[in-house]
């Protein structure tokens, strides 16, 4: 599909395409909607076989913190980065600094943080050549990596999807399936496993798989054996697109709840996930304690604030199951209505004419 296809299918404001030839940067910035405010979202650095695959990637991560960012009720837009490039190879202090150009040419209207790939000690390059970055280090009185605090909010939603699924928010004794041990789900499995929970995980990264293994007591399993395990909840946190027509029916499980962005490939997924009776929190709602995290940035870091409110993502989670069986349609679809309806409603009420420097009207 022609890439104005693509943005003029839901509505995307901008696509900017970044190349510096010394650094070897090639980055796309995504910016969906900014009807909340400036588009917040992470910049992610991934070996992308194809730069269509890297456009697709972007365009659906940059739409996703539109939705996650309203239904969070935070006065943010979505956006996003992807960075084309072997995260462990082909990283130099000129790409971040090349890139902070990019998003500071963006005039604010795009504020970027950490993903898959990218750190704190990125952003805190990033932070040489721009205002608009957050997730930088506390030394600059800032949040630090978000994904100990995205973990935190997954746990405390994975809760909410086991009173949903099993009656009972205790994950004492159940088994999770985690796919992909990195920054998230590390912090995820630990909270997991002090609540007595038996972890079965896979990563490509045999070293993340060893990891939990060793701290948590974790079963190792292959990355495509994780989908069958017998277990009571799957927690998608690596890349997204694996709820689909190839994984559905090998899942065994009665919850799904991970952190990944985009989990379900297409929406029709999400039915498929309801049709077998398997609950699914939204993931754009159970992983938005990051973008809480270091959306508090702007207004001072106050870390309390910050965790108190990435709590409320269980509240969150149960609200959105209310709606769904209120309207009898889907989690994800209900999640979504969340969203859509708050962009509606602050896009409604700023548009009665307001007089300003740009519409003055002259009086001859
Ligand atoms: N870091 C954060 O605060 C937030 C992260 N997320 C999402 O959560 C997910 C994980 O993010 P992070 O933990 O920050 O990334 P990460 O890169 O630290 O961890 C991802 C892990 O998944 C592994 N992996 C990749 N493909 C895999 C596969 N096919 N099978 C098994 N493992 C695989 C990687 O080797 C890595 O260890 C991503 O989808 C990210 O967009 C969402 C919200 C906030
Ligand atoms: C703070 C960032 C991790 C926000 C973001 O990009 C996300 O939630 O996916």
């Amino acid at each position: 599909m022609a890439i104005f296809d693509k943005m003029e299918q839901h509505d995307y404001e901008q696509l900017v395409f970044c190349q510096d030839k010394t650094s070897g940067l090639k980055a796309i910035i995504c910016i969906h909607d900014t009807t909340l405010g400036p588009a917040l979202g992470g910049t992610r650095m991934w070996n992308y076989a194809t730069e269509e695959e890297a456009i697709e990637d972007a365009i659906r991560l940059g739409r996703g913190m539109t939705y996650k960012n309203a239904a969070a009720g935070l006065n943010l837009g979505g956006g996003k980065t992807v960075i084309i490039g072997d995260p462990l190879k082909d990283k130099n202090e000129e790409m971040f600094r090349a890139f902070g150009r990019f998003v500071q040419g963006l005039n604010g209207r795009y504020i970027t943080a950490e993903d898959v790939g990218t750190t704190v000690a990125d952003m805190d390059l990033i932070r040489e050549e721009t205002d608009f970055v957050t997730g930088v280090s506390p030394a600059f009185g800032s949040s630090g990596n978000p994904s100990p605090v995205t973990a935190y909010g997954v746990y405390k939603g994975m809760k909410a999807g086991a009173l949903e699924a099993f009656g009972d928010d205790s994950l004492e004794g159940k088994t999770v399936t985690v796919q992909g041990v990195g920054n998230v789900a590390y912090t995820l499995c630990k909270h997991l496993h002090e609540e007595g929970a038996k972890l079965i995980v896979s990563d490509i990264n045999e070293e993340a798989v060893q990891r939990a293994v060793n701290d948590f007591g974790a079963v190792a399993v292959a990355p495509n054996d994780i989908y069958s395990q017998e277990a009571d909840i799957f927690a998608p946190c690596a890349m997204g697109a694996i709820i689909n027509d190839d994984t559905i029916p090998q899942l065994k499980v009665k919850l799904v709840a991970g952190s990944a962005n985009n989990q379900l490939k297409e929406e029709r997924h999400g039915d498929e996930l309801e049709a077998r009776g398997i609950v699914y929190t939204p993931d754009f709602v159970i992983n938005s304690g990051g973008v809480i995290n270091v959306a508090d940035e702007l207004y001072g870091y106050n870390e309390e604030r910050a965790l108190k409110r990435v709590g409320t993502i269980y509240d969150s989670i149960s609200k959105i199951f209310e709606i769904s069986k209120r309207d009898g349609i889907p989690s994800y679809k209900a999640a979504d209505r969340l969203a859509e309806e708050r962009i509606e409603r602050v896009a409604k009420s700023r548009s009665s004419f307001l007089r300003n420097e740009h519409n003055i009207i002259s009086r001859r």
